[in-house]
């Protein structure tokens, strides 16, 4: 843990443009289908974030047998040059906090030529699991110990998967879907996955069906009875066949943390712009795919990250610069469902308990299962805002947050070795003079650069990289 971190507080609107580093969502797909690839032939992945959860799904991978370098890249992110693994070896995974290597990584593994080790950070243990290594378990996969549903695991590789149909219960992250659909087209029969409840994030679904659609492999997704599919029943189909993602795939900036600095205007009146977005998305070349990029939708949840931050009464664009925020003079209280966009809650909590220092009050809905992300946000958010004086209380599934007439520290604010924690307490460091952060240090989850990054926007020296 580094030591306390004296967030900046603002003394006027913040302005500026910022550069974020590549999307860890989306590299961290490109990297696990790189290594996926059936052709043998070596893949590029730039703009990947310079972050611990990219260097963990790059070293889980080279645990299984692909060939692995990185590069300094552009605006501070980094380049993975990978070699796919034809075959893919027994050895030892770890997964850190990252919720895209302890899901995504397994159902690879169980492809391996023996034995596969999994375990992580001491919370890691405690994230959820049984989605995904129950699905395994469905499609003839081993594991030890054999009815395993949390870290540290072992999956017993042979060298191949008969695959199938499963049905799984995703309602605790839709990673468990991704995981076991990112890998299915290396199984015999390909995966067919069934939820039996309702997934949360399915954007973050449909960003795995998009990129396997760009990789060349064919999966098809039917809706479940209820709106969207966001109820039980909607299924999703891999088929079995050839994966081959573009040789260069270009990471587009991360959107999530776009936010918070985005937010950072918002709780100030001020107007800040996310450099390179949109124009660094993936460039598909349409002739080797049925569709082109420009046919499948937002890799990234835009237009539900745009409803949530425009509700507050900030108004978004985006254009040749960026996606630009202009913060309103005062933020109005919110009613939204964050079920779309569950990694959002810290900064919309933050933006949040600053619209309560006007009066207003706000209701956070659709996110009990953030309680399984890097440490159970809701819990934590409640215990660190209480700390400075603000009235936040915990609901079924979110949050409410009440009007408070001052925000005082009281001690640092923690962290719990959560990046998006670390973030919401730096935004509220804006108008809570002299707060600090126990451990801003660990934005190096996906934003290693935040602390100098921010303070520099905050006193008005950034420079976009
Ligand atoms: O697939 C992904 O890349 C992610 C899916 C979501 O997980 P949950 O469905 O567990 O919320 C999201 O919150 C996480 O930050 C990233
Ligand atoms: C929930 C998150 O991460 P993970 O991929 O570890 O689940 C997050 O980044 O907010």
């Amino acid at each position: 843990m580094s030591s306390p971190w004296s967030a900046p507080a603002a003394d006027g609107p913040v302005h500026g443009t910022v550069a974020v580093p590549g999307s860890k969502s989306v590299t961290n797909r490109a990297l696990l289908l790189a290594a996926l690839a059936t052709d043998g032939v070596p893949r590029t992945v730039a703009g990947a974030a310079r972050s611990r959860d990219t260097r963990l799904m790059v070293d889980g991978l080279a645990a299984l047998g692909a060939g692995t370098a990185v590069r300094e890249g552009r605006d501070g992110t980094v380049d993975v040059d990978l070699v796919p693994a034809h075959r893919l070896r027994a050895g030892r995974v770890d997964c850190g906090l990252a919720g895209t290597v302890m899901r995504f990584l397994p159902p690879a593994a169980a492809l391996a030529d023996g034995p596969v080790e999994f375990d992580g950070d001491p919370h890691a243990r405690t994230r959820p699991m049984g989605g995904v290594l129950e699905g395994l378990r469905g499609l003839g996969v081993a594991l030890e110990p054999a009815d395993a549903d949390r870290l540290p695991f072992t999956v017993l590789g042979r060298g191949g998967v008969r695959g199938g149909s499963v049905t799984v219960d995703a309602s605790a992250s839709s990673q468990f879907v991704s995981g076991l659909l990112l890998s299915g087209a290396r199984y015999d029969d390909g995966v067919a996955v069934t939820s039996s409840t309702t997934v949360p994030s399915l954007p973050h679904v449909d960003m795995t069906v998009t990129m396997l659609r760009l990789a060349g492999v064919t999966v098809t997704s039917e809706d479940g009875p209820g709106a969207s599919g966001a109820t039980g029943g909607a299924r999703w189909a891999v088929s079995p066949g050839p994966v081959t993602p573009d040789a260069r795939f270009v990471v587009e900036p991360d959107l999530s943390g776009a936010a918070v600095y985005l937010a950072a205007a918002m709780i100030t009146g001020g107007r800040v712009t996310v450099a390179g977005w949109p124009e660094r998305r993936p460039a598909a070349n349409p002739e080797r795919h049925t569709q082109s990029r420009h046919d499948l939708p937002d890799l990234q949840p835009l237009a539900a990250v745009r409803r949530a931050l425009e509700a507050f009464g900030a108004e978004l664009t985006e254009g040749p610069d960026g996606l630009t925020v202009q913060g309103p003079e005062r933020l109005r209280g919110v009613d939204v469902d964050l079920g779309e966009i569950g990694e959002l809650t810290p900064t919309v909590t933050a933006l949040a308990v600053v619209a309560g220092l006007a009066g207003e009050s706000s209701r956070l809905r659709g996110v009990a299962h953030i309680r399984g992300h890097e440490t159970d946000r809701l819990a934590a958010l409640v215990a660190e805002c209480a700390a400075i004086g603000a009235q936040v209380r915990e609901t079924e599934d979110g949050l409410e947050v009440h009007p408070a007439s001052g925000l005082t520290p009281t001690r640092p604010w923690g962290a719990y070795a959560d990046h998006r924690m670390a973030t919401a307490g730096a935004l509220l460091g804006l108008v809570v003079p002299g707060l600090e952060i126990d451990d801003v240090g660990a934005t190096s989850k996906t934003l290693p650069d935040f602390a100098a990054d921010w303070s520099a926007l905050v006193r008005g020296t950034m420079a976009v990289r």
